[in-house]
This record gives C-alpha cells, structure tokens and sequence, in this order.
C-alpha cells in the first residue's frame, strides 16, 4: 500500500492531468496533426483571397454589428468567409504583412511532424521561421511600401512599419539597411557555413575558396546531427579503429574527422591551435575504409580443388600455418592522431608556399602508419614545379626526415607532401595477412608487402612482377621485407605448388627456414648439405640447375601445347596431358638471393649471366627470384639485371644516386628506414610501410609446417650442366655404390614389365621426375634400356629377369 502511496506522490502534476501522454497517442497526434495540415491550407487560401477582399471586409471587420458574423447576406467576399476575413485582417493587416504566410505554413509544417509524414526539428523551425517572420516584415515595410501603396495593409504590417520606422528615425535609412543586411548575414551564416564562402566570394570573386571547400562544409553541416564530440584534444589522439584518419578543418577552426564512406562523423570540438590556423586554407584528414578483416585462422582460403587430380596429393591432410601463430601488437595499424602535429605542420606547410608566392585552396591530411600525406590543391595558375622546388624549404620549416614531395600525384589534380609523423606504428603481418584482401585473393603467388599512406594493404602477383629487386642501405628493413615476402607465400601456398629456392651469402638471415627445407625447398642433387645455399660455387651450380630446368619445362610446356605454367598445371588436373610422357604437377619456384652484391663481387658474370637468363625467359614456366642487396650501384645492379627485373623495392638508401640506380629516380635516400618503402612496378613508385614479421614468429611458422605431412626430402632439382661433361656420364663407368639405392629394384621393375618409361619408375616409386630420369640413365648406362627417345618410353633391352640378375651380380663385384 504504502508503495503504491509513494508512486502516486511521485507523479507530476501534468501526468496525473494526462498532459505529458497526450503527444504519446498516436491517435491523438494523428488527429492534431491532420486538424493542422487543413487548417494552414485554410489560412493559406484565406490570406490569398485577403489581398483582394481585404479592402471591402475591413469595414466589416472594424465594425462589426451584432448578426453580421454568421454572414447570413454573405457581407464577408473573403473566400474562406468572416473568419478567414478576421485572421487575415488579424495577422496581415495589424501584425506581420506579407511575412505573415510563415505562420500558416509552421503550422502545417507541424501538423506533417504530428502525422508522422516528416521529422521536422520543430522548436528550430519555430525560432528560425520567427525570426525570419520578424525580419521579413520589417524589410518588406521597408522595400514594398513605395510599391504597394494602394494596398489597405502594409506589406510589413503593422509591426514592421512600426519597427522599420522607429529604426530609422534612429539610424536613417542606410543604418536600417545596414542592420537588415548584417542580421540576414549573421543569421544565414548560423543556419549554414556555406554562407562565409558566399561572402569571401562576393567581396573576392577572383581569389575565392574553391567549391570543393565550400562542398565539404556543406556536408559538414549537413550532417552535423550525427556528430559525436570528442572532448578534448589537449593530448595527442588515438583512434581505436585501426585505420587512418580524415579530418577536415572548417572555417572556424572546428575540426571534423571523417571515416570516408560511412555515415557516421566524429567531431572534434575546437582546439585552441586549430582556431588560430589560416582561415584561409583548410586542413582535411582522410581516414580511409576500414580495412576489412576476415577474422579466420586459416589464411590459405582454399579447399580441395575438386578436380580429377588434386594437386596437393598425397599430402591432402596438410593444415596451411594458422594466424595465431603471429603476433599482435598492442596498437597495430591504429593511427595515433595528434591534432597539435597535424595542425603545427600544416600551418607550416601553408606558410611556407605562401611567403614563395604558393598560393593553395584545399589541403588534405591522410594519415598513414607512420607517414602522412597532405594533399594541397594549388590555386589556379600556380606552377607545379614551383612547388616541387620547394621541398627543401617545406623539409626546414618542418624540421623532418623524409619529407617527399609528389608533383602532381598522379590521376589526381593536387600536390602531395608526405610527412613523417612523431609517432610511428609498426604494421604487424598479423594485419596485413588477416585483411580480406589477403586471404580472399585469386593471385597466383601473393607477397603481401606492408600497408600504403592510406592503410591500405599492399600486395603485389609475384608471378606479375615476375622478378623483383630489393635494395636498401644496412639496417633498413630489407630482410624483414624478404621475410614477409616468404612469410606470404608460405600462408597461401601448398608444398606442391611452391619451392623455394634460398640463396644466404650472410649464412645467417635464412638459416631459421631449415625446418621447413622438405616441405617446401628444392636443391641440385647428391649434395648433402643444407638446402639453405650459402656458398658461391653452389650458388653458380644452382642457377645453372635453374637454367636447366627451365629449359626443361619449356620442352614439357610445348608438348603439353600449354603457353604458360598455369596452363599446363590446370590440364595436368584435369587428366589432359598423358602421364606417360612424363607429365607432372609443376611448383612455382621462388628463388631468393640475399647480399646480391657479395654475389656479384665474387662471381661476376657466372652469377650475372644465368640470372639474367632466367629473369628474360623464366616467367612463364613458373621460375621468379627476388634479388636484394645493400649496395645498389651500377656494378652490382647492371643494366642486364635491371631490365630484366621491372619489380623494385626500395628501402632507404644511403645517396639520391642509388636510388636512381635502382628506381630510376630520387625519392628512396628521403625514406625513414625501419620498414618504409618504395615499391615501383610501373609508372610512379608507391610509399608502403613494410609489415614487421619478427625471428620467433618465423620460427613459429617453420616448426608448424615442420609437423604437417609433406615431402620427406627437398624438391631436386636437375643436375646441373658442368664444363666438364654433361651429367648423363655417357661412357663413364658404372659402379655399383654411386648407383642409386633404387636401381635394382627399377631395373626389375622395367625388366618385368618390358616398359622403359620414367613416369611409371616416378609412379611405382614416389619419386621425382630428376631422380627418375637419373635411374634411367643408370640404367642406359648399364645396358638395361636404350637411350632416350624424346617423349617415347625407352627400348628395354633385357628380355628376362635371370639375364637382369647375371648383369646386377657383375655390377656388385
Ligand atoms: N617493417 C618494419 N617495421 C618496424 N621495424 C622494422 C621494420 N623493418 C625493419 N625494422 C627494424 O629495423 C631493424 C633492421 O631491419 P633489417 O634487419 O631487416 O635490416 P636490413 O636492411 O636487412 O639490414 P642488413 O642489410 O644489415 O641485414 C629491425 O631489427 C627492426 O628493428
């Protein structure tokens, strides 16, 4: 009881009325509202019809007699009858004037809101179109009444001649017309900024803010209602979504940071620095589309190939190296934004281009990981290269690293400045291989490479580049960048559709991807070393292997009648090539060289010509290398190497002259190091900060593959061909213990079925194709099977089992 007491107490007095539910009742507002709409159109006809009948109803009106309102002789001509006369007389005659058709038309504005048909603000309708009423009715007492002189009303009514009148006895003419003017500007400029571009461009229709601005503000206001303020800006910013920041500098020095393409807007509120920038000139910060994350652990994407032949046998069960075996970092890929920096710097640039003379009419900031690019629209007739000219001087004045000027960006009409910022985020390979991107990709060999100025993820075909040269000074990030290049591969790729070959002069940058030699390595045959190539002479003999190969798929490729790699291997799936013939699936081959130049100082043209050999004709049987060095001098990167390698990377390097050599233009001596890049593949180089993949996440990876079911040993590659002699060994003698430990039981094999055919000694024994055609040349050698006959299976020459076993037991002794 005593509860129910105490809720009754607590109502208000207009609930227990039923005041506050009233607007509740959607019948209620239904009614009201619809009773609103038909009352304004009432009014509305009514105030028409009063410019005519006005004149012949004011008697009426002022001196009505007792009777004369039910208008029983129809006295009132007003078409909506002696009410429409009343309200018309009431409210243009002695109030508003003309102004007063605002009143009808709030109403029906809020007869709209109540029936639901629009959702008007309605307490800013009432104070704008009130003031706009009072305002009105002043100025058209003011301007109308020398032109409606005959009318029985003032256009202002009675109040505006009353007001316009006492003003002007106060101020005169001009003072009223003054005060009309500044009321109207003040009071547009509150309802839109677009007003103050309105204004610059009447008082400077040459020099004015470009539309572009004036468009954003626009949309600014327009979309004001979302905003969401942020309190402060006294500390630098840090954003929780993990992309870049678009922030846009209004007029007034409100700064608004967008999230390009969606709805939602974040507004700052004023800063102190922002207000005290030009006002001329706005700062924009673009915060690009999020970059979308698949969120699987399975990066490889693919599934069984549902085709007759699936590649990856026998090793279906092999699980792809799973995300979680990668580190996250605590900031990864948010970009901090610290709006003293980003207004400080712009200011700077602003001041810089305009004491030269530069004038600008928009300026973008985009900030990146660790970069962040100010794209500045020059005003017309300002000369690029003016700009361009002063990067030097914008580099002072900000008393930055790495400040690179783009002259124009390219497909767009502005000019970009790129910045490094004071704080600098390490893009994880986490990221960049848990983007959308990465793992929905259809490339071939993906190498994701890092996240652009945009936070964008960049990725590039190897198979597209299809060779590429790394290069940049000690320190700068070089290996990292090869190992986020294997580190992509290895998340996309099966063992049998990848080998890599590593060439380490260092010996130590690429001793950690041991574990992984069987599974996805291919090395020159009888060599009990390491699959990891670190010395010279093997380096010589691999390239040369290489060459071989390469020759010897082309000959596959053109009996299968397949163009390229991925021609053959899809007909090779789809049971279109015969296996007879010595058809197998084809891996690409990966071959990356570090320390190019140790290279090329050691070995010269034996290292220069087989590379260049490969790096011309390798692309389409599925060979690509990636080369780096330190030193990127002519010597050591040749024309021959160049040409053939229209994929570059370029880390900072120590001199504008290398980055000619290895761009063909500045840009790479201005970078920051630590992971920041140049990646060039056609026309104009694009900046990308390097994803960080760090020793123990590599290790992770390595002992992860290690544990899958994969090849038992490193893919061989072909012997390859030396000065002194050809590896058949035609004529050498045939001993027993150089033989291969297969050869008796493929010399049986061949001599049981009487079929001299390498594929099927490759099929019985799970071999590959160079081990099996060494066998067969053993087996030539030792008069079991004729030489070879192009695709043709081999004559056998041993008719029977027992003279097989006479000839292997005078072989053992
Ligand atoms: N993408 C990156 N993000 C963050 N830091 C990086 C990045 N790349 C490199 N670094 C930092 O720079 C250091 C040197 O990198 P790295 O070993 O790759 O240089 P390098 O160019 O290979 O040098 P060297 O030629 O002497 O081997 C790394 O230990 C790391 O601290």
């Amino acid at each position: 009881m005593a509860k129910k007491k105490n809720t009754n107490t607590n109502k208000s007095l207009s609930e227990v009325v039923g005041f506050k539910n009233i607007f509740q009742n959607d019948f209620i507002n239904f009614t009201v509202g619809i009773i609103l709409i038909f009352l304004s159109i009432y009014i509305i006809i009514a105030f028409i019809s009063f410019f005519s009948t006005g004149q012949n109803d004011q008697s009426l009106v002022l001196d009505l007699r007792p009777g004369e309102i039910f208008n029983s002789n129809r006295a009132f001509q007003n078409s909506c009858g002696p009410f429409g006369a009343f309200v018309s007389y009431f409210f243009i005659s002695r109030c508003f004037g003309l102004s007063a058709f605002i009143i009808p038309v709030f109403m029906g504005m809020a007869g709209l809101k109540l029936v639901r048909a629009y959702n008007f603000n309605l307490i800013k309708c009432f104070f704008c179109l009130g003031i706009s009423m009072l305002w009105l009715s002043i100025t058209f007492a003011e301007i109308l009444t020398p032109i409606m002189g005959s009318q029985v009303f003032n256009p202002g009514g009675d109040h505006g001649q009353f007001c316009s009148q006492w003003i002007e006895n106060l101020v005169g003419a001009p003072g009223l017309t003054a005060i009309l003017l500044l009321t109207a500007i003040i009071f547009l400029t509150y309802l839109s900024k677009e007003t103050i571009t309105v204004v610059r461009k009447i008082l400077n229709p040459v020099n004015s803010i470009s539309n572009k601005v004036k468009f954003d503000i626009t949309n600014n206001q327009g979309k004001a209602n979302k905003s969401k303020p942020i309190e402060t800006l006294e500390d630098p910013t840090v954003f929780d979504d993990p992309q870049t920041q678009r922030v846009e500098f209004g007029d007034n020095g409100e700064a608004v940071i967008k999230q390009e393409e969606q709805a939602e807007e974040t507004k700052i509120e004023t800063a102190k620095e922002i207000k005290q920038a030009p006002s001329t000139n706005d700062l924009k910060i673009i915060i690009p589309e999020k970059e979308n994350l698949a969120d699987s652990k399975d990066v490889s994407g693919s599934s069984n190939i549902n085709t007759p032949i699936n590649p990856k046998e026998p090793w279906t069960k092999y699980k792809y190296p799973t995300l979680d075996l990668l580190k996250k970092y605590e900031n990864d890929g948010k970009p901090y934004i610290d709006m003293k920096e980003q207004t400080a710097n712009k200011n700077r640039i602003v001041e810089v281009l305009n004491n030269f003379g530069v004038q600008i009419k928009t300026i973008t900031a985009t900030v990146g990981p660790t970069i962040t690019l100010y794209e500045i629209t020059p005003a017309e007739g300002v000369k690029i290269s003016k700009i361009r000219n002063l990067e030097d001087d914008i580099a002072l004045s900000l008393a930055a690293l790495g400040i690179r000027i783009i002259a124009p960006i390219p497909g767009k009409g502005t000019v970009g400045i790129e910045v490094p910022n004071a704080q600098k985020n390490i893009v994880s390979m986490e990221s960049i291989l848990n983007s959308k991107r990465f793992q929905e990709t259809t490339m071939d060999l993906p190498i994701a490479i890092g996240k652009t100025i945009t936070n964008e993820v960049f990725m590039a075909d190897l198979t597209k580049l299809p060779h590429l040269l790394v290069a940049g000074a000690t320190g700068q990030g070089k290996s990292v960048g090869l190992n986020a290049i294997i580190t992509s591969l290895l998340y996309k790729k099966h063992p049998n559709e990848l080998k890599f070959v590593l060439i380490d002069p260092k010996k130590v940058e690429f001793s950690m991807y041991m574990p992984i030699a069987d599974h996805f390595m291919a090395k020159i045959p009888d060599d009990n070393e390491d699959a990891i190539i670190t010395d010279v002479t093997k380096v010589i003999r691999t390239l040369n292997s290489l060459c071989k190969l390469m020759d010897y798929r082309y000959d596959m490729l053109k009996l299968a009648g397949a163009k390229n790699i991925k021609e053959y291997n899809k007909k090779y799936v789809n049971h279109q090539l015969r296996l007879t013939d010595g058809h197998e699936y084809m891996p690409y081959i990966v071959v990356i060289i570090d320390e190019f130049g140790d290279l090329i100082m050691t070995a010269g043209k034996e290292i220069e010509m087989p590379i260049a050999r490969i790096a011309q004709l390798a692309r389409a049987v599925g060979i690509h290398m990636v080369i780096a060095t330190q030193r990127p001098t002519t010597s050591i990167i040749t024309g021959n190497i160049k040409a053939n390698f229209p994929g570059r990377m370029a880390f900072r390097v120590s001199s504008m002259i290398d980055s000619r050599t290895i761009l063909d233009r500045p840009g790479a001596n201005q970078l920051i190091g630590r992971g920041d890049l140049l990646f060039l593949n056609g026309n104009e180089p694009v900046r990308v900060q390097c994803a960080f993949v760090d020793t123990p996440e590599i290790e992770r990876i390595n002992e992860y593959i290690k544990q899958q079911p994969g090849p038992i040993e490193p893919m061989e590659l072909p012997e390859p061909t030396t000065d002194e002699g050809s590896d058949s060994g035609k004529g050498g003698s045939l001993e027993m213990h150089s033989l291969d430990p297969l050869f008796e039981e493929a010399a049986r094999t061949i001599v049981l079925s009487q079929q001299g055919s390498t594929s099927m000694i490759q099929r019985r024994f799970s071999i590959g194709y160079n081990r099996a055609g060494r066998l067969m040349d053993q087996m030539e050698k030792a008069g079991i099977v004729g030489a070879a006959q192009g695709s043709k299976p081999r004559e056998v020459l041993i008719q029977d089992e027992n003279s097989l076993e006479n000839l292997l037991s005078a072989l053992r002794k």
